[in-house]
């Protein structure tokens, strides 16, 4: 099936003058989203996903480069653009005194072919929370609200900056749910996320973002296999004499006393499968354990560091 690329950033800079100094927060970012993916940016605090989303919808202007969005600049097509790609509001702050139901409502109305307010309000599992005032509401409450308002004008393109933060396990189910079916329904989705576990199962593809650039592109598996291919494997043995024989495919990385005199190891290897092989057959091995490094692994490999560390640029402490 022919893809039908909906967002393209070229080169893509931006600095902003602070008062600490001059902040390059995109160092020449690359970007392609195609048409019905679910496409997440992932990167530390200070990586550039906010800037990016927000020089995506026209909320900012980039310093250099091209910005394409359903074939529209999203500085001088603006409300063009904003006929056809919603983003989620930040702060429910200013919505306060309205009503959640209101709140839809008066959204909804703003546009062309919204969806059904109440229908949204029972996808969202908000019917409960209909006739409180969204100042009331919980924080999880008000992020399920402001993704609300997101997907109330029905765009082609959803545009969403860290929509779970703060939603419980039961409410970002129901996120993901309501974002799968709106991909299957033809739209495309981008957001930036902190969360791993939401970049693994939700994301058709992933960008990782570290110091304003694009580190790596890929399907969750695809940057897994390419950046973190090795696994662990833990099992038990009754006698540690005949580990020397997985020399060559595995290596150990911890031993551990275990129940009944025998011990619980801990290799890694970049194959698994032969090491599986060797475990059960010569070495008689029993409770094999297998785990993937999964993004967390990518991550710390592609950044050097565990997640969400600070990694501004700062020109004017640059020597
Ligand atoms: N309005 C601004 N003025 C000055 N510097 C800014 C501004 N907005 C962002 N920055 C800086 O630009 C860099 C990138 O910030 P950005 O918010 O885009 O990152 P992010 O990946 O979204 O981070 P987070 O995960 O914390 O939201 C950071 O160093 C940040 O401090």
């Amino acid at each position: 099936m022919p893809t039908e690329r909906v967002v393209s950033f070229r080169n893509v800079t931006k600095t902003y003058e602070g008062s600490s100094g001059r902040v390059q927060a995109l160092r020449g970012v690359d970007l392609d989203v195609e048409r019905g993916e679910i496409f997440g940016l992932l990167g530390p605090n200070g990586a550039g996903k906010s800037t990016s989303i927000e020089i995506l919808v026209g909320l900012r202007r980039p310093t250099s480069g091209t910005v394409d969005v359903l074939a529209m600049d999203p500085l001088a097509d603006g409300p063009r653009l904003r006929e056809r790609v919603s983003i989620q509001p930040q702060h429910a702050s200013v919505f306060q005194q309205q009503t959640v139901a209101e709140l839809l409502r008066t959204w909804a109305s703003f546009y062309r072919a919204p969806r059904d307010p109440e229908q949204l309000l029972t996808d969202l599992g908000l019917r409960e929370s209909r006739d409180m005032r969204v100042g009331k509401l919980s924080g999880g409450q008000q992020q399920r609200v402001l993704v609300g308002l997101a997907l109330v004008g029905n765009p082609e393109l959803l545009v969403l900056d860290e929509p779970s933060t703060g939603m419980d396990p039961n409410a970002r189910a129901d996120l993901w749910r309501l974002l799968r079916e709106y991909r299957r329904n033809g739209g495309t989705v981008l957001l930036s996320t902190h969360a791993m576990e939401e970049a693994e199962q939700l994301c058709s593809r992933i960008a990782i973002m570290f110091g304003g650039r694009v580190v790596a592109t890929g399907t969750p598996t695809e940057l897994v296999h390419a950046h973190a291919p090795s696994r662990t494997l833990s099992f038990t043995v009754d006698s540690v004499t005949g580990l020397s024989r997985l020399d060559g495919i595995a290596t150990v990385v911890d031993t551990e006393p275990a129940a009944g005199g025998a011990t619980r190891v801990h290799v890694d290897s970049l194959d698994s499968d032969a090491t599986i092989a060797m475990l059960a057959g010569t070495l008689g091995a029993r409770d094999i354990d297998v785990r993937s490094g999964g993004l967390d692994g990518v991550f710390r490999r592609l950044t050097g560091h565990e997640y969400t560390v600070e990694s501004p640029v700062l020109e004017g402490s640059m020597s």
